[in-house]
């Protein structure tokens, strides 16, 4: 079987060195042949973005210039819509027939993953790769739900044996980073560096994003 597929979606509003430092640890440690990185068009169960999908894009292109392996990958955008994680994890299965693929969740993401729209299919599309998050403690296995607990995998190895269906949490280095810390922090005037690329930086200054706004 060829190496799994990695994929982290999220708002990217913007994207920060939380989701790119994260994504390469799991792509080193689960020893994944690249990270898509899938900005959502429209993100279901929050509020709408500040910055546009366009400009969301651009970020995460200039974002993953600093970070090999990591790749952007803009059907979410294209497709349009509410940018439903099971209709992204159908097409890429479509495509890559019995590949396996490693959907990317923080700690946080996996707490509502019930939530999210016919989640019961999410894996059976893909195995759910759960990385660590400041303010998020790892669940011990008994406190799992019953179909989480029953897809739990013991070592990174497993999830490329099969194409879908494992329940894996990787530990990542801590980055307590948040989009909504650099919007607030962008909107009073207060410095961002180091919480995101430069390139990013440049691109919302550039366009002047988040000054001023209600974050
Ligand atoms: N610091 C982080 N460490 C680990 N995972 C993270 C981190 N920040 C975000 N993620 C994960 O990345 C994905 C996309 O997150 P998202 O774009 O919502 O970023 P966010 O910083 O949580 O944004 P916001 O503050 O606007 O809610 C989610 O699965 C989320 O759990
Ligand atoms: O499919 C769903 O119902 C669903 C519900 C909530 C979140 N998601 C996806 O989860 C990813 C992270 O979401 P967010 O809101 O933390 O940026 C992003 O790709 C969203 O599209 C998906």
């Amino acid at each position: 079987m060829s190496k799994p597929l990695g994929i982290l979606g999220g708002t990217f509003d913007p994207i920060h060195y939380g989701h790119l430092r994260p994504a390469q640890e799991v792509l080193r440690a689960l020893d994944l042949a690249e990270v898509r990185v899938v900005p959502a068009a429209n993100p279901p169960h929050r509020r709408a973005p500040l910055a546009t999908a366009v400009q969301r894009l651009r970020m995460a292109e200039l974002a993953v210039g600093e970070f090999p392996g990591l790749r952007v990958d803009d059907r979410e955008i294209k497709r349009g819509g509410p940018s439903y994680t099971v209709l992204t994890l159908a097409s890429l299965r479509e495509e890559l027939g019995d590949r396996p693929l490693c959907l990317l969740l923080g700690l946080d993401a996996f707490e509502g993953l019930e939530s999210w729209h016919q989640w019961q299919r999410l894996p059976e599309l893909a195995h759910i790769v759960v990385m660590t998050r400041p303010g998020w403690s790892l669940p011990a296995a008994e406190d799992l739900p019953t179909w989480a607990r029953g897809r739990l995998a013991p070592a990174a190895g497993d999830l490329a044996l099969a194409s879908a269906g494992k329940l894996y949490f990787q530990t990542v280095t801590p980055q307590d980073i948040s989009a909504t810390r650099i919007r607030e922090a962008i909107a009073r005037s207060e410095p961002v560096d180091g919480l995101l690329p430069p390139a990013v930086l440049g691109y919302l200054r550039a366009n002047r994003i988040y000054l001023n706004r209600e974050n």
